[in-house]
């Protein structure tokens, strides 16, 4: 029965490559719509729970989400951003190679995530491998994939061992309103900026319009990466940087919040954004990619795009 089950799910599989095939839309130069995509995203975690639930919280794991983030909310503020970018930006920490970080990044654990099981590095191939197969042109994106939660090795102590809610977690503006779109939202009440005139409007510091890169993103692993491959002359594409620097801003690319302060290139680069997420959330599984096989591949798109020593 199980046998036959399988067979079904496999041949219907390929008709429908088949029927897109026939279709002619296997173009990748520009994102492929949701209904295209060949990715089947799973409606459970491993936990059996939906995907980015942070309401339902009774279990332990839960709870220390929650308390994850009232302590962001509480902690974020454009002082403090401004002064870890300043701090960051130096990369004066480290030396050393992109695999070699991927293989550092397994000593961290993220308390935000409550969907994750998994050893980072397996999160990482994980996600990469998962887009290679649907978008096998694009490696930049395959890159891309890889290296986007590096920057958690801030919460080792050769970093500065920041504490979590500086490290991890959704990601926001500061310097303008807090969106009710942010999860968890009440526990901004006792962020100081919440009650800062110049900081506490729509706009705030602000324009309209003014594009992302002018805009201060509450400090973790996406900002802090963006700043390193910046720093170390990185070729990916712009829409590569973006990912890397706003793949946690969920209240943009999920809810849609703080669209009035992208430019027309944020909004290109958004599209490559929302095709990113869905492998970045739904990868997540207990199915392992073999690291040594992969590995080969890894190493030469790392030799394509960076270079073999980077400052951090
Ligand atoms: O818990 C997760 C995790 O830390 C991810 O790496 C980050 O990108 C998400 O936005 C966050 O909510
Ligand atoms: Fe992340
Ligand atoms: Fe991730």
């Amino acid at each position: 029965m199980t046998v036959l089950v399988e067979h079904y799910v496999s041949d219907s599989r390929i008709e429908e490559k088949k029927t897109k095939e026939e279709r002619g839309d296997g173009g990748f130069m520009v994102p492929k719509s949701k209904e295209t995509d060949e990715f089947d995203a799973p409606d459970i975690n491993f936990l059996g729970h939906s995907f980015r639930d942070y309401e339902n919280g009774e279990s332990e794991r839960q709870q220390g989400v929650e308390e994850f983030y009232r302590m962001q909310h509480i902690h974020q503020t454009y002082d403090f951003v401004k002064d870890m970018r300043k701090e960051y930006g130096k990369v004066n920490k480290m030396e050393m190679s992109i695999w070699e970080c991927c293989e550092l990044l397994n000593n961290v654990v993220d308390e935000s995530d409550p969907d994750l099981d998994e050893p980072q590095i397996q999160h990482l191939l994980q996600t990469a491998e998962a887009i290679r197969k649907d978008y096998p042109n694009e490696d930049w994106l395959h890159l891309t994939a890889l290296i986007h939660d590096l920057g958690k090795v801030l919460l080792l102590p050769e970093f500065g061992g920041l504490p979590q809610w500086a490290v991890v977690g959704d990601t926001f503006p500061v310097g303008c309103t807090f969106d009710p779109a942010n999860i968890h939202h009440k526990y901004f009440k006792e962020n100081p900026d919440n009650n800062t005139p110049k900081y506490n409007t729509k706009n705030g510091v602000y324009s309209e319009g003014c594009g992302l890169d002018n805009v201060l993103m509450s400090w973790g692993h996406d900002d802090y990466m963006y700043l390193v491959a910046k720093e170390n002359g990185a070729t990916l594409p712009h829409a590569g940087l973006f990912i890397i620097r706003y793949h946690s801003f969920y209240p943009l690319h999920k809810a849609g919040t703080y669209t009035h302060l992208m430019n027309d290139e944020d909004r290109e680069d958004l599209k490559w954004l929302h095709v990113f997420n869905k492998y970045d959330l739904y990868s997540k599984s207990k199915v392992h990619v073999d690291v040594e096989q992969v590995k080969p591949y890894y190493i030469s798109l790392i030799n394509k795009y960076f270079p073999a020593k980077l400052k951090w």
